[in-house]
């Protein structure tokens, strides 16, 4: 007969309560991730009905070339398309024009105007709930859309192919198309985001709307999205940038939090009351759904007390999360949880001292590892799911706990405090992966390497979110 250990037993119960609790979450996190979905495509099969007469007139060339799309003729479209541009394109934020890539007429904002008042009409109302979900702890960001160019689909332009739109500005966070109601066959907008594609058929959409209309898409900066080829006639559409504001109107507590949101919340909160999860406080990382611009490294300024550290280029992004990026930093934030952006860097084997793998508050630059400026930590053991899965999925299995090894800032560091570094290196952090880490946002870091010959050598390293979990009794958990 096998001799059983009580004590034994009774801890293995109270692990699976961690395990059950890290279930729930992750579960709340799928309804989330779902619900992000399903508002896309709300977003994107809503017909507009409640536009003005004037809204379907485009003037250009001064004033004094006007057409009302909503019945114009041939010879008017043949009048639009000749004014336009052949489109460009962005690419490493410059615009190239190639003449085999997008096959679609433009016109910037500077060649013409409409008389579409997307604010007055209910239009960004209609797409503000599913943008701004999950954004701010009370409700305190709203959305201003900026009018960008005009397109024109027809004859001798009838395609635009797969990209995303260039971000204009660190707060832009996605972009709204408006397709008029013009007679054509074809130009479906194809969208794909995170493994997930989805068609929008303007023409089959306005074909049910009752009176005149306009069809609409509103969606995140990050989704590739085409427009297929119009087989007839002309289409002409009008794209908004869509740039995330303060909401001044806000007011603390007036927010309306959805159930998956509380859900969330409430099983993080469970989590977070179990002594056994991260008893000795660490990390809960998200590997993020969505795509962030990283803005350029600054020029390093030196000071007389040395070099100044720059802010870090991560801090934009936890302003702009979107969807359910945004749910996890707000439900943590109103848990009393810190969270930050941080990059996991995969240096393989070749950078002494600081392990096969480093996370770091910032992008690291080749000075970074030369010096070890910047606050990294080394992990012990391999991490669990690394770079290998571009997947934005919750993952069902990830439960594995990795431990790093935390280094000071050394920019901070005087010889008095050279002893304490030594301490902290000492000093492990664990990881609890809510979701898998993605390769959504990699960044690269080219250093040199002295081998038998110096080499330039590369390592690559992903965001993800980190929210700092303070030990069991201490901070909000005491
Ligand atoms: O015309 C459309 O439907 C899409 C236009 C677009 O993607 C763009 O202007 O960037
Ligand atoms: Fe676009």
């Amino acid at each position: 007969m096998s001799r059983r250990n009580p004590s034994r037993a009774k801890a293995n119960v109270e692990k699976l309560g961690v395990a059950h609790h890290m279930q729930v979450l992750r579960d709340a996190l799928d309804v989330i991730s779902h619900l992000t979905f399903l508002l896309r495509h709300f977003t994107c099969f809503f017909a507009f009905r409640h536009c003005s007469p004037k809204s379907t007139c485009v003037f250009w060339d001064g004033g004094t070339c006007r057409i009302d799309l909503r019945n114009a003729k041939k010879a008017e479209f043949v009048a639009l398309a000749a004014a336009c541009d052949q489109a460009t394109f962005g690419v490493a934020q410059k615009d190239v024009l190639d003449e085999t890539y997008r096959k679609a007429g433009k016109m910037d904002l500077a060649q013409f105007a409409s008389r579409l008042d997307v604010v007055a009409s209910g239009l960004i109302d209609a797409i503000a709930p599913g943008i701004l979900q999950g954004q701010g702890a009370e409700g305190d960001k709203t959305l201003r859309a900026e009018l960008y160019k005009l397109n024109v689909y027809g004859e001798p332009w009838r395609i635009f192919q797969s990209h995303k739109d260039t971000p204009r500005g660190e707060t832009m966070i996605g972009s709204l198309v408006v397709i008029f109601p013009t007679a054509h066959t074809g130009g479906a907008l194809t969208l794909e985001h995170g493994g997930t594609t989805w068609t929008f058929d303007s023409v089959a959409a306005l074909a049910v709307a009752e009176g005149p209309a306009l069809a609409y898409v509103a969606s995140y900066s990050d989704v590739l999205h085409a427009v297929e080829k119009v087989k007839s006639g002309y289409r002409v559409s009008l794209t908004y940038n869509l740039f995330l504001v303060d909401n001044t109107m806000a007011i603390a507590g007036n927010r309306i939090i959805p159930a998956p949101e509380k859900k969330l919340e409430d099983s993080l909160r469970a989590l977070l009351a179990d002594p056994l999860f991260l008893t000795k406080g660490g990390f809960l990382a998200y590997g993020l759904a969505h795509q962030y611009p990283i803005p350029p490294p600054p020029e390093v300024q030196y000071t007389q007390g040395g070099r100044q550290v720059p802010p870090s280029r991560l801090g934009p992004i936890l302003k702009l999360l979107k969807g359910g990026d945004a749910r996890i930093h707000t439900v943590s934030e109103r848990v009393g949880l810190v969270t930050r952006v941080k990059v996991l860097y995969d240096t393989g084997e070749h950078i002494r001292k600081m392990g096969k793998d480093v996370l770091a508050d910032d992008v690291l630059n080749t000075e970074a590892i030369n010096t070890e400026y910047d606050m990294v930590c080394t992990k012990r053991s391999r991490v669990w799911g690394s770079s290998s899965n571009a997947e934005t999925r919750a993952c069902k299995s990830c439960r594995r706990r990795v431990h790093l090894t935390i280094l000071p800032t050394m920019i901070q560091m005087n010889s008095r405090q050279g002893s304490a570094t030594k301490k902290a290196v000492k000093h492990k952090v664990a990881v609890e992966w809510v979701t898998r880490i993605t390769e959504t946002n990699r960044v690269r870091l080219q250093y040199l390497a002295y081998g038998n010959e110096a080499s330039i050598e590369h390592v690559y390293g992903n965001a993800a979110l980190f929210l700092e979990v303070p030990a069991a009794g201490k901070g909000i958990r005491a």
